[in-house]
């Protein structure tokens, strides 16, 4: 009896454990999927629970041209073979979750601008995983607490907070350029120079954000670096069911490695705020974002205005992993073409002669770099290092014309797509002309959020003012120094690995001037 009875309750768990698993790896997003199609979104056909996970793993073409800047087709294949197929908008799959693909910047603007941008959070499917790297700071907030952070994190990045990161920024390029002028002298003059802007944006990313002086600061970078690599080779199944099994064992890792930043962030902040309280809230030595929200988080600041510990942890992890690898590939990108147009670098070299004539730079000169300023522009639009941008509808959303997007929709916004689009930018659109940006901030675009390189709306990037100083004073002082060639070592391979990177390194032949 006993033994029937245990039998029974085991075929029934047994039952319950299939009819949950068919209901998530099928009904459910089946029935999703039937709600967008009667909303008239439609997309390629999803295969449940992979959705269009397969037909996405498929390689794109490689490009017979030594160089073409013409990149959507060849790090978004399958965008670009469901945009032929479907239009500017459609519903793609990754697993069982929908994401609503969107290269089209009137549409964009209809769904998301003024009181519709409140409909929109961080997709959940993402929250989990960028966890170790973000843990709740601003990149992942959302609602009111995303209002909170952003406006107690805001001032520290000011023109006059920033202005005074600029000798850091210098003396910390000019160790990597030392590095290459030995490895010059040494005969060696073919460089990969993504490896040196990324480890010299590394570097001065943890200096501005928390500061790297001293031996807990060291051991925080070291480590953020590691879990960087480690993160980036997760076997990542996003969205499907259990996918994440697959790379438990790294995930773990990650997730330990975490747990030591954090309580080295932790030892940071308890110090830093000892310091403070013993200097009775005067000044403080450390001018680094860490040090100025600390001090905007005095005593005497309303409690809404404060942020805690646990909260500062999470910036500076965000400002490290949203700020670094970002600036070094915009870096990386702009070397590479300006090794390909010679014609720029003299311009460029002329300007900064002009401005600074060989003297140390500071903010004024920095903002006179005008030219510098159009290249910026052009190398952000056509080698986006944020390709695209997410969001999740945290309600239902009317597009104006009758369409309804459900509530628990993605919103997967083409950056590449929409940058490279000749409809939008002229038939020039996959040529580098840094002057398109002469007249006008947009470039001549056809529709204002047709260039998205920060993202748009409330949630605009906000280290942008900070990277655009790092990126004028590292390559000011590269150009300064060395001209630039392309080495026949060098093979254009943009991909996507979450940034766009140029996935063999950039090769190129340094001189000293
Ligand atoms: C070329 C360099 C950079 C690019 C291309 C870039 C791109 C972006 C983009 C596209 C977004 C919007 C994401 C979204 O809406 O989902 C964003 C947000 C953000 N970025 Fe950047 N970024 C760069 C540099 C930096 C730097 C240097 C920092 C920090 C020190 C930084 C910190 C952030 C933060 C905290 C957010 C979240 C803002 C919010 O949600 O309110 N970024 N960035």
């Amino acid at each position: 009896m006993e033994y029937f009875l245990l039998y029974s309750m085991g075929g029934s768990l047994l039952l319950s454990l299939i009819a949950g698993a068919i209901s998530i790896f099928w009904l459910s997003p089946v029935w999703k999927w039937c709600r967008l199609r009667k909303n008239g979104l439609s997309g390629p056909s999803p295969h449940f629970p992979l959705g269009n996970l397969m037909e996405m793993s498929k390689k794109g073409e490689a490009s017979a041209a030594p160089v073409t800047h013409d990149i959507h087709s060849s790090v978004f294949p399958y965008f670009s073979r469901w945009r032929n197929a479907y239009g500017k908008t459609f519903v793609y799959w990754l697993g069982t979750e929908p994401f609503l693909y969107v290269a089209d910047p009137e549409f964009l603007k209809r769904v998301t601008s003024g009181a519709m941008g409140k409909k929109w959070g961080k997709p959940n499917v993402f929250k989990h995983d960028r966890r170790p790297m973000f843990g709740t700071g601003l990149v992942m907030a959302d609602g009111d607490d995303w209002t909170r952070h952003r406006h107690i994190i805001s001032p520290a990045f000011s023109m006059t907070n920033l202005n005074a990161m600029i000798s850091v920024m210098q003396e910390t390029t000019n160790k990597m350029l030392k590095e290459w002028g030995e490895q010059l002298a040494l005969g060696q003059h073919e460089i990969d120079v993504e490896i040196g802007v990324t480890k010299n944006a590394a570097e001065i990313i943890a200096k501005t954000s928390f500061g790297i002086s001293e031996e807990k600061g060291k051991k925080v970078f070291e480590k953020l670096q590691l879990m960087q690599k480690m993160l980036f080779k997760t076997n990542r199944l996003v969205g499907v069911p259990l996918g994440k099994m697959l790379s438990a064992k790294k995930s773990y890792q990650a997730w330990k490695l975490g747990k030591e930043i954090d309580q080295l962030l932790f030892a940071i902040i308890s110090s830093r705020k000892q310091e403070y309280d013993s200097n009775d809230g005067g000044s403080t030595t450390h001018r680094d974002l860490l040090g100025l929200l600390l001090a905007g988080n005095q005593d005497n600041a309303q409690l809404e205005r404060k942020l805690t510990t646990r909260e500062l942890v999470d910036e500076c992890k965000t400002f490290f992993f949203g700020g670094h690898e970002t600036t070094a590939l915009a870096l990386s990108w702009t070397l590479l073409l300006l090794a390909l147009h010679p014609e720029w670098q003299t311009a460029l070299r002329d300007e900064l002669m002009q401005v600074s004539g060989g003297r140390s730079l500071d903010s004024t000169m920095l903002s006179r770099l005008t030219k510098m300023g159009w290249v910026w522009n052009e190398v952000l639009r056509l080698y986006p290092p944020a390709p695209n941008v997410q969001r999740q509808a945290r309600e239902d959303v009317e597009t104006g014309d009758g369409v309804v997007i459900p509530r628990g929709t993605n919103m997967w916004v083409d950056a590449v797509g929409m940058h490279h689009d000749p409809a939008l930018w002229g038939d020039d659109a996959n040529e580098f002309r840094p002057e398109r940006f002469k007249e006008e901030i947009h470039g001549g675009c056809k529709h204002r959020m047709g260039f998205v390189p920060f993202g748009f709306g409330g949630r605009i990037c906000i280290g942008r003012n900070l990277t655009l100083m790092e990126f004028k004073i590292v390559l000011s002082l590269i150009l300064r120094e060395f001209s630039l060639t392309l080495s026949p070592s060098y093979s254009h391979s943009p991909r996507i690995m979450l940034s766009l990177r140029p996935s063999q390194g950039v090769q190129l032949i340094l001189n000293k001037i």
